[in-house]
């Protein structure tokens, strides 16, 4: 198998991965760093911890001591956290160059950020919202000599989900140069490899592996079939086996909303669990801390939203719990992603009501695997269930005279005015892109139905380590 010297790496990044202890190229890192190196575009759809960040990584560093100068390249990413996640990896492996990262998220201090973007840093990761504020409000950086755009978890952050990303997109697209190179990747890249192919037009390169499962095979996927009130019994049960079988463990179970994920932390940790939530209501100095703490195992259970959902390394994560089933079957994709990474084992076990199933056979078809039925001994979930409901009620009642959803809307106003916006105007402003968007999907769908005896155009040829797009 060939190594990262066969790859056209040079002898100093070769070096910094055998440091690293990364020996042998994964397959995606081998399909695309040659391609990158090449000057071309590059697609690249990999499952869940296939390395996916250090094949783009690589080839840029590579290219960038060839011709040093900032900005070189702009990554954008969906979370903040995972901004941070791959600015260490650029760091780590970039070591030997002296390199300049500078990091520009929400959440974090604006003039700072402005501040370190003037002094020309050699790559710049950045979430979109942020990046974009930043272009509208100052001239004191520039993006237009940029030689390569990554958008990681590129899918995500071309879809419209809770957050929408488009018109910060655009407004970036518009402050880059034409002539660059772009590069995206995801575990889940073909719902939106039409748009995507837009982004990436200077003889693009994709890469998929063929499988026929879309998660990782260490992967050990489960389901139990629950009734809706007795689901935190449920969990409370799993977490206590698993604890009790592991000495050194690390789970995450992920919620669907900000405030299931806030009851249950507290509800775990008033039954002597040690867990701690993330979540996007949380301010971004306690969602690090969170996290660090986490993957310290200072806490060994991670109860988050799906801001946590993508990306996320944490390579002593043994299990997912999804306390609710996805909605979507990416969605499921990606959360279960968070175990059995870089070809470790790991379990994911999905808690499904009875309203629930149907979601669960879209997931089956989607990943190419069914699900396994968990055992679980009901006798000793029931023996909990009173205890463990009176204690989510007592939790409720508290989280609820501490306004909970109140405090975020104060904080979105308190964080809009710090950035110098008019937050009533910001409302207005929003209304009204949502109003230009719901127009837009309308008129779209109304053009596919009108064309729709055509047919959808096909996707490009694909095939394993080598294809065009
Ligand atoms: N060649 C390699 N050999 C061994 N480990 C590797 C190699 N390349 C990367 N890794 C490790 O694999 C882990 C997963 O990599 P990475 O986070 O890039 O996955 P990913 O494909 O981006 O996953 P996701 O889709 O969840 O974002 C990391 O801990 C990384 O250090």
């Amino acid at each position: 198998m060939a190594g990262f010297a066969e790859l056209g790496l040079s002898s100093w990044l070769v070096e910094q991965c055998r440091q690293l202890g990364l020996k042998q190229p994964t397959p995606v890192q081998l399909g695309c760093v040659p391609a990158i190196l090449e000057g071309r575009d590059c697609l690249g759809c990999a499952k869940t911890g296939s390395g996916k960040t250090a094949a783009f990584v690589l080839p840029i560093l590579q290219k960038l001591s060839e011709d040093p100068y900032g900005v070189f390249c702009l990554v954008l990413t969906p979370t903040r956290e995972l901004a941070y996640q791959i600015a260490e990896q650029f760091r780590v492996l970039g070591r030997p160059l002296g390199l300049k990262d500078c990091i520009v998220v929400g959440g974090m201090d604006m003039v700072a950020q402005a501040l370190e973007l003037s002094r020309k840093p050699h790559v710049v990761i950045a979430t979109p919202g942020r990046l974009a504020d930043h272009l509208r409000s100052s001239s004191t950086f520039s993006l237009k000599k940029i030689r390569f755009l990554v958008l990681d978890e590129a899918d995500r952050l071309l879809e419209q989900g809770c957050t929408d990303f488009t018109a910060d997109l655009e407004a970036i697209l518009g402050a880059v140069p034409a002539r660059r190179q772009t590069l995206l990747f995801s575990a889940t890249l073909t719902d939106t490899l039409r748009e995507l192919q837009g982004l990436a037009t200077n003889r693009p390169f994709f890469w998929e592996a063929q499988a026929p499962a879309r998660t990782v095979e260490q992967l050990d996927q489960r389901y139990v079939l629950v009734p809706e009130r007795v689901k935190d019994a449920y969990l409370v049960h799993l977490l206590q086996r698993f604890q009790d079988a592991h000495e050194d463990w690390a789970v995450v179970v992920f919620t669907s909303t900000c405030k299931t994920c806030q009851v249950l932390c507290m509800m775990l940790r008033k039954l002597g669990f040690p867990a701690v939530a993330l979540h996007s209501m949380m301010k971004q100095k306690e969602r690090f801390a969170a996290l660090a703490k986490f993957k310290s195992s200072i806490y060994r259970i991670l109860i988050a939203t799906d801001v946590a959902s993508r990306g996320l390394d944490i390579p002593t994560v043994q299990l997912v719990i999804n306390h609710n089933t996805p909605g979507l079957p990416k969605i499921y994709i990606h959360r279960v992603g968070r175990t059995a990474r870089a070809g470790r084992q790991g379990q994911a076990v999905t808690l499904v009501t009875q309203y629930d199933i149907h979601l669960v056979h879209a997931i089956e078809e989607q990943i190419g695997k069914r699900l396994e039925d968990l055992q679980v001994e009901e006798a000793e979930v029931l023996e909990i269930l009173t205890q463990v409901n009176v204690v989510r009620r007592e939790c409720e009642i508290k989280l609820e005279a501490a306004h909970f959803g109140e405090k975020k809307e104060v904080n979105k106003r308190k964080q809009l005015i710090l950035e110098g916006k008019d937050p009533d105007l910001e409302a207005k402003r929003k209304a009204e892109l949502a109003k230009i968007r719901r127009k837009n999907q309308r008129f779209k769908e109304h053009v596919q139905q009108t064309l729709g005896h055509r047919g959808p155009p096909k996707p490009p040829p694909r095939a394993e380590g080598e294809g065009e797009a």
